[in-house]
């Protein structure tokens, strides 16, 4: 029996693959009933322990090879796990289980019914379900074709359909919900709100931090197979990020930071975050230096570290560095990249004020930088730097930093706008006084 309102219960689950070197050492293994050994075990999760509450929304999210599929692969019954138990109380659905549960040579309606039966709903539950299933899918007359005929996103709507219409008791949801266009994604996220508000468990295993932060009340990380560390999304996300995939469960960080100057100016407190993200950073260091980058971090106007922010929002980039030896040319640099490595935004500081920087050997230096985050959602890489300035293109480099941080940007609900960067606009119509409906009218973006 489950505790209380414990609806999932998983202890010390683990799974164990054999890794082979080559393939036929498969067959050998197996012709010699096991008595030559030609694997090694390779754990992908280690007694990974959690439990889901009535109504509670779990995330699940680790960095690639983390353990999160071999996870959602038992909790779909499409894994056994090598040991450990998962207690359920009640009915648990999985995305992946019922997409994976198709028969290719069944019709999209046909699926519909064996999948359903299979998961234990009958025939008479079905049709009452049928018409919100076709509704939802909006698969037309696709649905009379074999499932084989259809594209990833019209097989992810047909399994998101069902999905949708049956009525379990925990939902386990997975990245599969990313495929289709977005006015389906749309439909399944606004779905996902209503689960919420009807108080169903979900548990979402994902490597989408904003989903994570909207619905989530609890969050878990998952790190080499292992469950490092759990609490409220907004820490979770925000470790997740800073972590880069290391130093995760409180680890020591490896490596001293340089020893700051007693000559240094007076008075610069550099936070612990900002020496993190310069020593984990994951990019490439550049440099001669004769200035050495000691911090860089990302604050919002309460002066907290910022690892999100929405379109619009005033953030404060601050790079502290450690004067090496005496520079008369001295400027700061930043440069923030998408996911596809395309820099979108870039400046340093002799472009924006003209001022050549001098700094003295053993100088401890703030350099801060504010921005309007005018950029469209998604994630973004940050490299920071110093440099000359002696024209705005820089010769030398004293010491830049790939990839010391990201950043997230959403979308707030008061602006919309489609591309990368946003740009602030109006919009005026005019016509005669004869024609009735058109006014002078005035548009402007402004919070509502
Ligand atoms: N069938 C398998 N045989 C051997 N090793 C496997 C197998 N499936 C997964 N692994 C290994 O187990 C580890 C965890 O893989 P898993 O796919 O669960 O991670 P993940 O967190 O889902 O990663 P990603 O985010 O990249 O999808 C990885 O190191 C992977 O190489």
């Amino acid at each position: 029996m489950l505790k209380n309102n414990i609806v999932v219960d998983i202890k010390e689950l683990s799974k164990k693959y054999k890794i082979y070197a080559k393939p036929h050492h498969r067959l050998l293994e197996w012709i010699t009933l096991g008595n030559l050994k030609k694997h090694t075990d390779f754990w992908a999760l280690r007694d990974v322990s959690f439990s889901v509450s009535e109504g509670e929304c779990i995330g699940i999210i680790g960095h690639n090879g983390a353990g999160k599929s071999t996870l959602l692969k038992i909790l779909s019954k499409a894994l056994y796990p090598s040991h450990g138990s998962m207690k359920v109380k009640g009915n648990m659905v999985s995305l992946l289980e019922l997409g994976t549960g198709f028969n290719p040579e069944l019709t999209g309606l046909q699926n519909i019914f064996t999948s359903g039966k299979l998961l234990g709903f009958s025939d008479e539950y079905l049709n009452a379900k049928l018409t919100s299933i076709l509704e939802f899918s909006e698969l037309g007359d696709f649905i009379h074709q074999p499932v084989k005929s259809y594209s990833s996103g019209m097989y992810v709507r047909l399994a998101f359909s069902l999905y949708a219409s049956l009525d379990p008791d925990i939902y386990v949801v997975d990245e599969a919900l990313s495929v289709g266009d977005i006015f389906f994604q749309q439909k399944c996220f606004d779905f996902l709100q209503k689960l919420k508000a009807n108080g169903a468990a979900i548990i979402l295993v994902t490597h989408d931090m904003q989903s994570v932060k909207k619905y989530c009340d609890r969050v878990i990380i998952l790190n080499n197979g292992k469950v490092t560390n759990e609490g409220s999304p907004l820490e979770m996300v925000n470790l997740f990020y800073s972590s880069n995939g290391k130093n995760l469960a409180g680890q020591q960080l490896e490596g001293e930071l340089i020893e700051i100057s007693s000559n240094g100016i007076v008075g610069i407190d550099i936070p612990e975050e900002s020496k993190h993200n310069i020593q984990n950073a994951v990019g490439i260091r550049r440099g001669d230096g004769k200035v050495r980058i000691i911090g860089a971090i990302f604050c919002d106007s309460d002066g907290k570290e910022a690892r999100t922010a929405n379109t619009g929002d005033n953030l404060t980039l601050s790079i502290y560095s450690e004067i090496i030896e005496n520079v008369d040319d001295l400027a700061f640099t930043f440069q923030m990249s998408d996911r596809h490595n395309t820099v979108v935004f870039g400046q340093n500081s002799y472009m924006i004020n003209k001022n050549i920087l001098s700094a003295r050997k053993g100088n401890i230096i703030k350099a801060s930088f504010k921005i309007e985050m005018n950029l469209f959602q998604g994630l973004y890489t940050v490299m920071v730097g110093a440099t000359d300035c002696q024209t705005e293109v820089s010769n030398k480099i004293y010491d830049t930093i790939e990839g010391c941080m990201t950043l997230e940007i959403m979308k707030p609900e008061w602006r919309s706008f489609h591309g990368v960067a946003f740009m602030k606009s109006t919009f005026e119509i005019e016509g005669t006084n004869r024609t009735e409906g058109i006014h002078r009218n005035e548009v402007k973006y402004a919070r509502q």
